[in-house]
């Protein structure tokens, strides 16, 4: 066989597989070889992959699959700032945000956050007069990683009140309105390209609602968060309010740059830079580290196993931390915009799934919603649980205690399976069991473990599309039906008779 990857692929169909309780009972090192735990700050994170399928065998065949899909020349592109993203000729630079990568844009990321770094503290030192909230517009990655962040790390305390609103729907913007005082709100406007119709369009009624309450010069309340400054500077915003990043910072890695903003805000420069720091720590080690000792790329060799030789459509994350609660819909633009693609980075069609479905929730609310068919179900669901030592609460330490031996116990009950009814024999009450799940067990979720957290995700996103061969950092699946909302806003479309009835019962036709 010629093509390398296909030959990897080929020789781990063949790869006996074994159940987890058979995995586990044949090797007593098994714990040890597949959980490790990475420095992070002032703590360090527990990554366990013990109680997935991957066995000695099957880590040699992904191993040699890396090989054959050029994982390491591709990680130095990533971080050399090379093109790694072929269809739009691009590098793919977030690591430099944190440090990580090469000279030359890591001093242009430095230099763009000292700028973003000199705003925070004179807005924290009443430059702009008194600021207690931050109506921040944005949507996509523009959006879910200062919404999530903010909501992750100002549990106790928030420098500023941020409210992220994303939605076009104005309802999200009326219900940050409701909780903002105009005189003492700044609005800052995240977008990319500046040109995104929902984060356009929410701008201007903010504006229009500050103005409308007393606001004098409401253009000056304004924060742009852009990669393009000069559309900025063409709606309004003065330039010492622009703050910029590098065109090769893509949407859904941007937290780290100025779309962050609100971030450091709310939680202070310091911590902001832990936050940095946490994800250099995991870029560092995904750099650096080979094989299965890789913890982004063993995790991505798991995530191969179950799409590709399981056929599992789907994979699910929970947090055992309420602080966590946005992280799923954040991973799910992360992977599925970066790796929902049906051609390779040749452009060929692919003849295997790319990435699952992602899907998730909080535990333990989600074992009374979701889990029956997580245990019972006909899908095999991979799961990822995601939980810290440290309580983020001050109340009976009985909630963290049964927060985390609910998490521990899901993963040996989907691991070990049964039979719940008394004589072991009823159908409806058996387990079928062998079901794999992963834990990361951070020691506190502080900044930096969210900040290496985060930088695991991407990293491990990354590598899933190197061993798939398909590009994770362009998005052209997003733009069809952007066009054509578009054509029907300058009513120059000319659709299908089911959308002009839809767009007739609505009052919207011609
Ligand atoms: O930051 P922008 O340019 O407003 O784009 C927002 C989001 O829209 C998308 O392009 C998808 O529609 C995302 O990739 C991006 O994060």
């Amino acid at each position: 066989m010629s093509d390398p990857r296909a030959a990897a692929w080929a020789a781990l169909e063949q790869v006996p597989q074994h159940t987890l309780a058979q995995l586990f009972a044949a090797d007593p090192g098994r714990v040890g070889r597949l959980s490790a735990s990475l420095v992070v700050g002032e703590g360090s994170v527990l990554f366990d992959w013990s109680k997935t399928h991957l066995s000695e065998d099957l880590l040699d065949g992904f191993e040699v699959l890396a090989e054959a899909s050029n994982f390491t020349e591709m990680r130095r592109r990533l971080f050399a700032g090379e093109v790694v993203n072929p269809t739009e000729n691009r590098a793919a630079e977030h690591t430099a945000l944190r440090g990580v990568g090469n000279g030359a844009s890591v001093e242009e990321a430095m230099a763009l956050l000292h700028r973003m770094k000199l705003l925070v503290e004179a807005i924290h030192d009443g430059v702009l007069g008194n600021v207690k909230h931050l109506i921040h517009v944005g949507i996509g990655g523009s959006a879910l990683g200062p919404a999530l962040a903010v909501d992750a790390l100002t549990r106790d305390f928030a420098k500023v009140d941020v409210h992220v609103v994303s939605n076009i729907d104005g309802v999200a913007l009326e219900a940050a309105f409701a909780k903002c005082d105009p005189a003492t709100t700044l609005v800052a406007v995240a977008s990319k390209t500046f040109t995104t119709i929902e984060t356009m369009t929410n701008a201007a009624s903010a504006l229009q609602w500050l103005a409308d309450n007393g606001v004098a010069d409401p253009h000056g309340r304004v924060i742009a968060l852009t990669a393009a400054p000069a559309k900025a500077v063409e709606w309004g915003v003065d330039e010492t309010r622009i703050l910029p990043f590098a065109e090769s910072v893509g949407g859904r890695y941007s937290l780290w740059s100025s779309i962050g903003f609100p971030i450091a805000l709310a939680i202070g420069w310091d911590e902001f830079t832990a936050f940095l720091e946490g994800a250099a720590a995991m870029d560092e080690h995904f750099r650096d580290a080979d094989g299965r000792a890789n913890l982004a790329l063993r995790a991505a060799f798991a995530d191969q196993f179950y799409t590709r030789l399981k056929g599992c459509q789907t994979r699910a994350v929970f947090c055992y931390d309420e602080r966590l609660r946005l992280l799923p819909s954040y991973l799910q633009q992360l992977e599925m915009e970066s790796n929902g693609k049906r051609v390779t980075a040749e452009g060929d069609p692919v003849d295997f799934p790319t990435a699952p479905i992602t899907w998730g929730g909080v535990g333990t609310d989600a074992q009374h919603a979701v889990f029956q068919l997580l245990h019972q179900g006909t899908n095999l669901v991979p799961v990822d649980f995601i939980a810290s030592i440290a309580p983020g609460d001050d109340l009976d330490p009985a909630h963290h205690r049964i927060l985390l031996t609910n998490c521990f116990a899901q993963g040996a009950a989907l691991m070990a399976g049964g039979n719940m009814s008394a004589d072991g024999q009823d159908p409806a009450r058996a387990f079928p069991g062998d079901r794999p799940s992963a834990t990361i067990l951070c020691d506190d979720l502080d900044p930096a473990t969210l900040g290496a957290l985060i930088a695991f995700h991407e990293h491990r996103t990354f590598a899933n599309a190197v061993l798939m061969g398909i590009n994770a950092f362009d998005q052209f699946g997003v733009e069809l039906g952007k066009k054509m909302a578009n054509d029907i806003e300058k009513g120059a479309a000319d659709f299908d008779p089911g959308t002009r009835a839809l767009l007739a019962a609505a009052g919207l036709a011609g």
